[in-house]
């Protein structure tokens, strides 16, 4: 039988503190990073969750030593090593363990094959098979053209390489990272429009703290330094957050983040503003207040796609509809999360159209609804957000969280 989690509405106005766990972007960069460096570097704050372990797994793989202390949420890495021959690694869902891994894989000269569960092996990963074929590395598409899984082999003489920006930011952010250790470093250019923009940036922040610089897209042969590296919360997973202060009404304060975070997903506290919440920011947290009177928006999430569907659930408690558009890449991650967001707040009785680039939700009073959750952790954490207000909610496999918050549910609970 499959689990479910009721959310029970909180009965008062929220008045509550959290410090969310580190960003799942930041800890895999930062793995990445601290793996090509010779010597050993020290993450602290990093997230502990399915896809941190699965890049800690990766970069074992690419010879790097890894000591994970969970309790002390540090993590430290000993860089520098080799793949060993016929290394396997195993991405799990993991989107960017399995884009970055493939370029920096092929940095070397053995024969390294990436493979993740049957959901990440749904997603789209030719962008980045072509770009290595054009710096030099020999690809083997070893299922379906232009899926996972495949064998990489180095070395990566590197030079100007095309890849699309359309469909994720996560093919560019990958070839970046692997740039350095080239033979004559890797001068990217862009094929279409770049989607998830903030994480590019992000990129070239987390590749400077370990001695990197990016010039514009180009990246010259480099090493990487080891350092000790401070992993700022997860501001994704700040949203949900963020957006129960909107939902519930009250006040949330997120410690750990603030006005000059990495991460493009603060940004959510805008579209919160937008529609009616005061928000303020200082250098080292976002508070949320509300009285819970929202109005509808209209907004281009491209930048911070993983906040739609925090988005969708805030919106069902508007006094208009919420349009969301430039967000069409979304059917390709976890699960079609466009569809799936519609066909659950359908569910629920609600009005709420699919349009191809984004979608539509019209206001009103969730009935009780089992949801289901696709496999896809921002749906469970997303549509527990209607709980906090509407009686009878339920989540159905609400273990999926495990992806990027094992602990979310605990810590929803702990804000009434
Ligand atoms: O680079 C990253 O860390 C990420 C980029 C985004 O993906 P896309 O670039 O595929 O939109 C985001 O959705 C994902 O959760 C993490
Ligand atoms: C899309 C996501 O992850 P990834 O692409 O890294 O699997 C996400 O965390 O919402």
């Amino acid at each position: 039988m499959t689990s479910t989690r009721t959310v029970r509405p909180v009965g008062r106005e929220l008045d509550a503190e959290v410090w969310p766990p580190g960003s799942k972007s930041i800890t895999n960069r930062a793995l990445l990073c601290a793996a090509l460096a010779s010597g050993v570097s020290t993450l602290r704050g990093a997230l502990f969750a399915d896809d941190t372990r699965a890049m800690m797994g990766a970069v074992e793989a690419l010879g790097a030593t890894v000591e994970p202390d969970e309790p002390g949420r540090t993590v430290v890495v000993h860089g520098g090593g080799r793949p060993a021959p016929g290394a396997v690694v195993d991405a799990r869902q993991s989107g960017t363990t399995a884009r970055f891994l493939l370029p920096a894989a092929a940095i070397f000269g053995s024969r390294t094959v990436v493979d993740g569960s049957a959901q990440l092996q749904a997603r789209p990963f030719g962008p980045v098979f072509d770009a290595l074929r054009q710096a030099g590395a020999k690809v083997e598409e070893l299922g379906e053209s232009g899926f996972l899984p495949a064998a990489v082999s180095g070395p990566l003489p590197g030079g100007p390489v095309h890849v699309s920006g359309h469909v994720s930011s996560q093919f560019l952010s990958g070839l970046l990272m692997a740039g350095p250790l080239t033979r004559d470093g890797l001068e990217v250019s862009l094929t279409s429009e770049l989607v998830s923009v903030p994480y590019v940036e992000m990129t070239r922040d987390v590749m400077a703290a370990f001695g990197v610089r990016v010039d514009d897209l180009t990246v010259r042969p480099a090493t990487y330094r080891p350092c000790a590296y401070d992993v700022e919360p997860d501001a994704s997973a700040a949203s949900y957050f963020l957006g129960a202060a909107a939902v519930a009404g009250g006040r949330v304060t997120v410690r750990g983040l603030g006005s000059d975070s990495l991460q493009g997903d603060v940004r959510f506290a805008d579209v919160l503003e937008q529609m009616g919440a005061t928000v303020t920011r200082t250098a080292d947290s976002l508070t949320v207040t509300s009285s819970g009177a929202l109005h509808g928006v209209d907004v281009d999430m491209a930048d911070i796609s993983d906040t739609a569907q925090t988005l969708a659930a805030v919106a069902v408690f508007a006094d208009s509809p919420t349009r969301v558009r430039g967000i069409g890449f979304i059917r390709r991650k976890e699960t079609d999360r466009i569809h799936a967001v519609v066909t659950e707040l359908r569910r629920a009785g609600l009005q709420a159209v699919e349009d191809e680039d984004g979608f539509t939700i019209h206001p009103g009073p969730p009935r009780p609804t089992a949801f289901h959750t696709y496999g896809d952790h921002r749906m469970a954490m997303s549509l527990a957000l209607l709980g906090l207000r509407a009686p009878g909610i339920e989540i159905l496999d609400p273990d999926c969280v495990a992806k990027t918050y094992p602990g979310y549910f605990a810590d929803l609970e702990a804000l009434s």
